[in-house]
Parts: structure tokens; sequence; C-alpha cells
């Protein structure tokens, strides 16, 4: 498969978002892996479901992209395997020339990541969402429909979910759930889900 595409690991609905931005790349997908049993022999965007996660074996030399929106199961898929993973940039987003990203992160439609920042692995950036300058985002994180305002740090693996803001230089830790529509005013401890205006742990 080197050099001929690239394979879809998730064929739910965010593998659809990821194969989209790639066919808007002009980057051909060979099809999805997805576990889901009534998924196989099925094509979605035209694209074939080839087998399921669990037949696939590492190969450096295989490109892949993870389309899964769960960050644990992104993170245990990538610690899995070994594969050449490839970012998923829609055409459509504007990511600043000194923006540091990651491997296998993904930039929807819409998105804007301003300059100084710094994406880590497998980071889901979502439509129209926006990381402001100097911003840190953590492997396997993703922000949805929501924004970092400049100087915010985010740790591995958070959600900061639809329609929230985060306020300049704060801080939310590894693994918190930020709610949404939630604006968070200040640091936000890891593991902790917190929702609302100004955003409190549930
Ligand atoms: C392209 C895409 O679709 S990307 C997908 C993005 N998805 C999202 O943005 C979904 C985000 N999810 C949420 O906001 C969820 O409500 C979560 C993760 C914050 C909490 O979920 P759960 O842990 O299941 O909490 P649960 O639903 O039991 O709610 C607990 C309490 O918090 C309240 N609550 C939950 N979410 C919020 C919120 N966003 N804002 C304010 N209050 C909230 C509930 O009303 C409930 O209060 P109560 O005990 O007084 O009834």
């Amino acid at each position: 498969m080197k050099d001929e595409g690239v394979i879809i690991i998730g064929a739910g609905g965010h593998g659809t978002v990821v194969a989209s931005i790639l066919l808007a790349s002009n980057i051909k997908v060979l099809g999805y892996y997805d576990d889901d049993i009534e998924k196989q022999g099925k094509t979605f965007l035209e694209i074939p479901v080839l087998g399921k996660i669990s037949d696939l074996v590492s190969d450096s030399k295989v490109k892949a992209i993870i389309g899964i929106g769960n960050n644990k199961r992104r993170k245990e898929i990538a610690q899995k395997f070994d594969f050449d993973w490839v970012n998923a940039i829609h055409p459509f987003s504007w990511i600043s020339p000194d923006v540091n990203l990651g491997k296998g992160t993904i930039v929807c439609a819409g998105a804007i990541i301003q300059a100084g920042s710094t994406l880590g692995d497998h980071v889901v950036i979502n439509t129209k969402a926006s990381v402001d300058h100097d911003c840190i985002v953590g492997n396997y994180s993703h922000v949805a429909v929501a924004h970092l305002a400049g100087g915010v740090s985010v740790g591995e693996g958070v959600f900061v979910a639809l329609n929230s803001t985060v306020l300049p230089l704060t801080n939310v830790g590894d693994w918190s759930i930020v709610g949404a529509g939630s604006v968070v005013t200040k640091d936000v401890l890891p593991n902790k889900t917190v929702v609302g205006i100004p955003a409190r742990p549930i």
C-alpha cells in the first residue's frame, strides 16, 4: 500500500469527515477499517470498509489516520499500531505557517490555528474551532466547535466540547472535559469535567 493512499481507522461519522477532508485535499483514500460487523462490505463516500481494526497489522510504510472521535480510543489505537501516521488538513482552514503540528492530527473545515501554537499527535481541531496564538494542545485532545484564546494550554486527551470557550492563559489538565457551552475562566485540574459559565466541576 506504500505511496498508494491512506487508510482510515474508524468508519463512523468522524471517519467519514476525515475521508472528506482527505478527498478535498486530493489525497487518495484506500478504505476504512472498523470493528462494527454491520459496516463490513459497505461504502461511505464511495470508499469501502476493508476490514476490522482487529485485522490490521503494523507496517510503518502504510499511511494511516485515526478517524475516531473518542480520545481514549485514539490513544489505544495509536499506541497499538506502528503506521506512517498522516495529517488531514482541510483546504478551507487556516494554520499559521509557524504552527507545529504533530502527526495523525485532523484540522476540519473552517478551523483556525494562530501563530505560535503547538499541537500534539492525533489531535482533532473540529469544524469551525479556533486555537488562538501561543496555545499548546496535547496529544489525543479534541477541540470541538470551540475556542481556545491566546496562551491557553490544554493537556493530553482533553475534550473541549461544542460552543465552549477557554479564556486567555488558562490551563486545562490531562483528560479533562469542558462541557458544551461552558466558559473556562481559571485552570482546570486533570481528570475533571467542568460545565457552565463560569465553568465549575461536576
Ligand atoms: C462534530 C461533533 O458532533 S463533536 C461532538 C461534540 N460533543 C459535545 O460537545 C458533547 C459535550 N458533552 C457535554 O457537554 C456533556 O453534557 C458532559 C460531557 C459535560 C457531561 O456529560 P455527563 O457526564 O453524562 O453528565 P450528565 O449528562 O449526567 O449531567 C450531569 C449534570 O451536569 C449538567 N450538565 C451536563 N452538561 C452540561 C453543560 N454542557 N452545561 C451545563 N450543565 C451541564 C446536567 O444538566 C446535569 O445536571 P443535574 O445533575 O442538575 O441534572
